[in-house]
């Protein structure tokens, strides 16, 4: 069974589909990275699925349930972590989630124990006394997911965990994500960069304007790539014309231009299948129709390159 059904889930406001037709299904055990940039549909999906919203028409199941007829078993089974939230004034850590088990009818010695015990999970135990509001934004987000965790949901739905953090408390997120993947969580975790999921995921969706673009299995498509041959390389000028000219040489199936850290624009070629003396190939043509070459070098294939070249121009 599905712990996650969505069929042509769509939400408009006005004459804007925020998010259109969406088809998805996750078994229990999936981690899905839900990736795409500001404003893509991911918070809406997520909130229709905490049953906070009404889809405009389509379908959403959570362990099989309708968020139409049994949206109080729905809020039962999930944990939702909102891109924002905000912590009360003058309440202890402890309190707070005391506070939250509270509100989920968790009482006495119970209450204390699981409190403790989603504190010591998520590595906040010697944060026990401190005020809440004297966290730092990622202990904050940590807190976040130790309160969505006091009712042992087996469906989390995690609203950009790690925007915002510094790149220690982004790590110390992935790895509290690995953790709660091996309790065996149904997770669907959103964010606008692919890589910051790559690792924990097993499926990734990407949503632009409201529509999902792609919707795979992440060994699927690593599958696919590993035998083509990517190269990543940069002209000094006039990229967008190199891109042109090597879009028509026929050992060349796809070129992606990407943004290096560098902030230069750079060109991901794929060759076709087999092709040998490629990045030759490439090297000779551009400098033969006057491109000077900054750089060329074979790429190695990681879950973002793979995508980039399997989603060859859908994404912009
Ligand atoms: N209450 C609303 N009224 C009108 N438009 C809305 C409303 N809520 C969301 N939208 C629009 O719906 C679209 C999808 O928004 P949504 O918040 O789901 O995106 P998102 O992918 O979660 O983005 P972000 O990364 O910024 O959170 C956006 O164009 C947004 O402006």
């Amino acid at each position: 069974m599905a712990m996650i059904e969505l069929r042509g889930l769509t939400k408009k406001y006005g004459e804007l589909f925020a998010i259109r037709e969406i088809d998805l299904s996750l078994s229990a055990g999936d981690v899905f990275g839900f990736i795409g940039p500001n404003g893509a549909g991911k918070t809406t999906t997520m909130r229709i699925l905490a049953t906070l919203l009404q889809p405009t028409w389509g379908e959403a199941y959570v362990g099989g349930k309708s968020i139409y007829t049994h949206p109080k078993e729905i809020r039962r089974a999930i944990g939702y972590m909102p891109d924002f939230f905000n912590v009360y004034e003058d309440m202890r850590v402890i309190e707070y989630l005391e506070f939250f088990a509270a509100a989920y009818r968790i009482r006495g010695e119970a209450r204390r124990k699981v409190c403790d015990e989603v504190l010591e999970l998520v590595d906040l135990g010697y944060k026990r006394d401190a005020l809440a509001t004297s966290l730092s934004r990622g202990m904050t987000q940590r807190l976040g997911l130790a309160r969505v965790l006091l009712h042992d949901p087996q469906v989390l739905l995690l609203d950009e965990p790690a925007s915002g953090l510094d790149p220690r408390a982004r790590i110390e997120i992935r790895a509290l994500l690995k953790r709660l993947r091996d309790m065996g969580k149904t997770i669907m975790v959103s964010s606008h960069i692919l890589p910051e999921l790559a690792d924990v995921c097993n499926k990734i969706g990407i949503i632009e304007r409201g529509e999902l673009i792609v919707n795979a299995n992440v060994a699927d498509v690593m599958r696919q790539v590993r035998e083509q041959t990517v190269l990543r390389l940069a002209v000094s000028e006039r990229t967008a014309a190199a891109a042109t000219l090597l879009r028509g040489m026929p050992i060349v199936e796809s070129v992606e231009p990407v943004t290096a850290p560098s902030q230069h624009e750079e060109l991901l070629v794929t060759l076709v299948r087999g092709t040998e003396q490629g990045p030759a190939a490439i090297a000779r043509t551009l400098v033969e129709a006057g491109y000077a070459l900054a750089m060329i070098k074979e790429d190695e294939i990681n879950l973002e390159t793979a995508f980039m070249t399997l989603t060859q121009g859908i994404t912009s």
